[in-house]
């Protein structure tokens, strides 16, 4: 078996190198601030992982919103997100994180998340445990849902189906009841509070591969269990995470949300006039046709 330890180092220092970039320049608009910020961010972090790994592939989220497509092939393949909480990281909410995954025959091998403003770095090997800052990390292990934090994120869609679906899908953890319900900013930082016990669990239907890759890792090799949002299988381009600190709960989250159907993220994407549309716009119907089997 391949040993990808070295390539794993390597990722930890250039995701705390490029997490020193806190200078900030001040462009035209709020809008391109950002946009500046995680381009650049991106761009340090693939040019130093190509310059040492010249045969490897990327899929970075400024590079796909750039018109790059998204396949993960079963080449050794590097999944970016520069900055992973972008709109805390505007308002200077203390949560941002670097978030890179490692990939071999759609494997993940490891997964890094630095949370910059905490200075916490997680990490995770495949088969060799998840670490914050070197140290071994566990899941809590709550397997009772009525005892549990549960994580989740408010997104960016604000049509009223995604909010309805959103809103009602927490209303209903809250009524099982759970002990609340968190949302951090930051999908890889929220899922990292899974593998360090701070939270029981994390479910969204939504975001990107490169928001959820390195933290799943990092959760199943905490002790916890990765799954689809109806239970199943967890693929990694399908954008439908829960990720928990047991199956028990895993499947009762599973049983209670209710679904957001999303373009997979390596679907084509959809064409507009020659140009290409955001690919985060959710499609389809609302509910499955299992979804009158859920508990309400
Ligand atoms: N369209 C979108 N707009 C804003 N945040 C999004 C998003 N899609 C995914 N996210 C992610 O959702 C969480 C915030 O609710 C972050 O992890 C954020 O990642 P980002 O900061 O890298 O965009
Ligand atoms: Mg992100
Ligand atoms: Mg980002």
């Amino acid at each position: 078996m391949a040993d990808w330890t070295d390539c794993l180092n390597f990722g930890i220092s250039v995701a705390k190198r490029a997490g020193e970039q806190k200078e900030v320049k001040l462009k035209s608009s709020p809008a391109d601030l950002v946009t500046e910020t995680d381009q650049r961010v991106e761009k340090i972090l693939i040019s130093a992982i190509s310059t040492r790994y010249p045969q490897h592939r990327f899929i970075g989220e400024e590079s796909v919103a750039a018109g790059e497509r998204l396949q993960l092939t079963d080449s050794p393949t590097w999944i970016i997100d520069p900055i992973d909480g972008t709109v805390n990281f505007v308002h200077r909410f203390p949560f941002v994180a670097i978030s890179i995954a490692f990939a071999v025959n759609k494997q993940t091998e490891f997964g890094i998340v630095y949370s910059c403003v905490e200075d916490k770095l997680f990490h995770a090997q495949r088969g060799r445990g998840a670490f914050l800052n070197g140290e071994p990390l566990h899941v809590s292990g709550q397997e009772d849902i009525s005892r549990c934090v549960v994580v989740t994120e408010i997104g960016a869609e604000r049509d009223d189906l995604a909010l309805s679906t959103l809103t009602s899908n927490i209303f209903r953890l809250l009524k099982l009841p759970v002990h609340g319900v968190r949302a951090l900013g930051t999908a890889a930082v929220d899922m990292c509070q899974v593998a360090m016990g701070g939270a029981d669990a994390y479910y969204h239907i939504g975001m990107h591969c490169w928001d959820i890759a390195a933290s799943a890792i990092i959760v199943r090799e905490a002790g916890g269990v990765v799954t689809d949002t109806d239970g199943g299988w967890f693929d990694v381009m399908s954008r439908r995470v829960i990720a928990a600190s047991s199956s028990a709960v895993a499947n009762r989250i599973a049983q209670v949300i209710r679904p957001f159907p999303c373009r997979r993220d390596d679907e084509e994407p959809l064409q507009s006039g020659g140009q290409l549309t955001a690919d985060r716009k959710c499609a389809g119907p609302l509910m499955k046709s299992d979804d009158t089997n859920k508990t309400h």
